[in-house]
């Protein structure tokens, strides 16, 4: 895919920045209120039972914050936190390698989870449940199955399409947390605080409107407010006016509610060529040139969320609501 400037998803210029402005504590997670209260009693209760915090899973839209939450998880326990991703698996040994190396408490954490190979999956099931390993030594008639014991440790997996775990996977997590798109109020807040780190100042306005515009999400905030940034600088400003940040964002082609030419395409394309639909998901992909994977996981979601698409059994429906934001007549109306 193109590095659009608001996909959710990660990009390579994101990385090192990221780790920079990854809140470490609980307290410093912005929003995600009802998730966050029921982790704090989770881990709290753990905690005094000198026990490993449940499995998690967390699911929802790319950069929202699963790993960050995930990395508080093991900070808040005070253990270890180990990392690895459901693809970079690839043999049921690579994940008895990653289990044994564990030490007592350790959050591991899986991303992608959804992704991992079914042989490596049902490598997990025991060791989720009782921690332990199955092993078969030996082949042929003298082969036979060892068990091994794990330290105990918490499983934590993300995923953004919970839908597509498995069941037995899904059931032996304890704990289910789904993330939420951010409302303005904790986005602006999260910009606020990168631009603290980022020792610029920015007007409560200009915070606000990259915060409206950002999708919900906390990546695009925080990489909006970077190309802001760079245009405040170059035009010599001292901190970032509002005025700054409309100019950028026009610039950016991001319109007023955080759509890019991407999501205008998508809704004109069902708007000109269906009457506004239903159409099927694949036949928009194919008039718009896009896979109807990436347009399900990543364009749709936040345009289903803001209604401006519905989804009915004979496919996507444009609602009103675009239409009043493209300034134009719903057909037959
Ligand atoms: N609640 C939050 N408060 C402050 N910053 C946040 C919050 N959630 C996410 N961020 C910031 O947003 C960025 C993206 O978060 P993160 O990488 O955790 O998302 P993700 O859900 O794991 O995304 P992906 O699905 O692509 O793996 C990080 O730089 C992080 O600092
Ligand atoms: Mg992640």
């Amino acid at each position: 895919m193109d590095d659009r400037m608001i996909s959710g998803e990660q990009q390579e210029a994101d990385q090192d920045i990221e780790l920079s402005l990854r809140p470490e504590r609980l307290n410093q997670y912005i929003g995600q209120h009802q998730v966050k209260n029921n982790l704090r009693i989770f881990i709290e209760a753990a905690r005094m039972r000198n026990e490993p915090l449940d499995h998690a899973l967390l699911y929802g839209p790319p950069g929202l914050g699963k790993t960050t939450l995930a990395s508080i998880i093991a900070n808040e326990m005070g253990v270890q936190f180990r990392t690895t991703a459901g693809p970079a698996i690839e043999r049921a040994g690579d994940l008895a390698a990653i289990l044994s190396s564990l030490e007592p408490g350790d959050v591991l954490f899986i991303d992608e989870i959804h992704r991992l190979p079914r042989s490596v999956e049902e490598v997990l099931y025991p060791a989720m449940e009782d921690f332990c390993l199955d092993i078969v030594v030996g082949n042929g008639p003298s082969a036979r199955s060892v068990r091994l014991d794990l330290p105990p440790f918490t499983l934590v997996g993300a995923t953004t399409r919970a839908g597509l775990l498995s069941a037995p996977l899904r059931d032996r997590f304890g704990v289910h947390s789904r993330l939420e798109y951010y409302e303005t109020d904790a986005l602006c807040s999260i910009v606020e605080r990168t631009a603290e780190i980022f020792h610029v100042d920015i007007d409560y306005d200009a915070a606000v409107e990259i915060a409206r515009r950002s999708r919900g999400t906390p990546r695009i905030a925080n990489r909006l407010l970077k190309r802001v940034r760079d245009i405040a600088q170059v035009k010599r400003e001292d901190g970032i006016s509002k005025e700054t940040t409309q100019e950028a964002l026009k610039m950016l082609q991001v319109d007023d509610e955080g759509l890019d030419f991407i999501d205008h395409k998508l809704l004109k394309g069902i708007m000109d060529g269906f009457q506004g639909g239903p159409v099927g998901l694949d036949t928009i992909a194919a008039t718009i040139g896009e896979e109807s994977q990436t347009i399900e996981d990543v364009y749709e979601p936040f345009l289903l969320q803001i209604g401006y698409i519905q989804r009915t059994p004979r496919g996507r429906v444009v609602t009103p609501k675009a239409y009043a934001h493209f300034n134009r007549e719903v057909p037959g109306s």
